[in-house]
């Protein structure tokens, strides 16, 4: 569904992905996890379209299309969604106008019938209370003045509000409590499906015990260095990232037995 081939992308001037390769299957969960400033949510902005990242070479391939010539709105409208490391607070637009607005877009662009006042609240309750928040955030401008872990569950809700064919959370775990965490972690696995794809970035393997990814992958100055299963979080828990070089080799690997040297 995704096939992320040698992306380069720079910001300022600075090259920040320096040739990234990423294949992820419909159906499939995958975990990016990686030092502070390696490139993660560069990465996402990138596959959203933000345009203060500049693209410098390679491909992305989503559905056959290419995902790099297609504008923001588009890619939005097309089913991806980037839950925000830092959720934008956008004051004076109730949080309801906005996911009335976000989802009729998405429901137009598929040919389904766009939701009518009663519709839609009917669908937002419900949706509202699986991610436990209360009613009274609706009527809220957009994240304005919501706590940190509010404002999480707010892109989750937003996330399933919307049903992406490919969602990216951008560190949508960090900050949480543990009952938060557990929301956001039902709400990845609620849109799990055979159709979509989710990229779920992250700096805590304990996130992981809850969402179970398909693929682990360590990004380290701007590419992809290794990937593996689940028991690679759990690696990375307990050793850091120092075993890693950068071209994906083990700095430190455990003597043969019989010790040669
Ligand atoms: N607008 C910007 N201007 C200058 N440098 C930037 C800008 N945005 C990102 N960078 C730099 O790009 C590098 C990668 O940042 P990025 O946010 O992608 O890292 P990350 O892997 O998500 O890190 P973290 O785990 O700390 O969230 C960092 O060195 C960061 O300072």
């Amino acid at each position: 569904m995704l096939d992320i081939n040698n992306l380069q992308a720079s910001v300022e001037g600075k090259s920040i992905l320096k040739g990234l390769d990423l294949h992820v299957k419909a159906g499939e969960v995958h975990a990016i996890m990686g030092p502070n400033g390696s490139g993660k949510s560069t990465l996402a902005q990138v596959l959203a379209g933000r345009d203060a990242f500049e693209v410098t070479g390679g491909s992305v391939t989503w559905d056959e299309h290419d995902l790099l010539a297609m504008p923001i709105e588009e890619r939005a409208r097309a089913g991806l969604f980037l839950a925000f490391q830092y959720p934008v607070e956008i004051p004076g637009v109730s949080n309801a106008y906005f996911l009335k607005a976000a989802v009729n877009a998405v429901r137009k662009h598929r040919g389904l019938p766009e939701f009518d006042a009663m519709d839609f609240l009917t669908r937002v309750k419900a949706e509202m209370k699986a991610v436990g928040m209360k009613e009274e955030f609706l009527y809220r401008a957009v994240n304005e003045g919501f706590s940190g872990g509010e404002k999480k569950r707010n892109e989750v809700l937003q996330m399933a509000l919307l049903e992406p064919r490919l969602a990216i959370l951008d560190e949508t775990d960090s900050g949480l409590d543990i009952d938060a965490l557990k929301v956001v972690a039902d709400g990845v696995n609620r849109l799990r499906s055979p159709e979509r794809a989710l990229i779920v970035i992250t700096h805590y393997q304990r996130l992981l015990d809850y969402i179970v990814p398909d693929q682990v992958h360590v990004l380290s100055h701007g590419r992809i260095v290794r990937s593996g299963g689940r028991e690679l979080a759990l690696e990375l828990e307990e050793k850091g990232y120092g075993w890693i070089g950068d071209s994906g080799e083990v700095h430190s690997a455990p003597e043969p037995a019989g010790g040669a040297q």
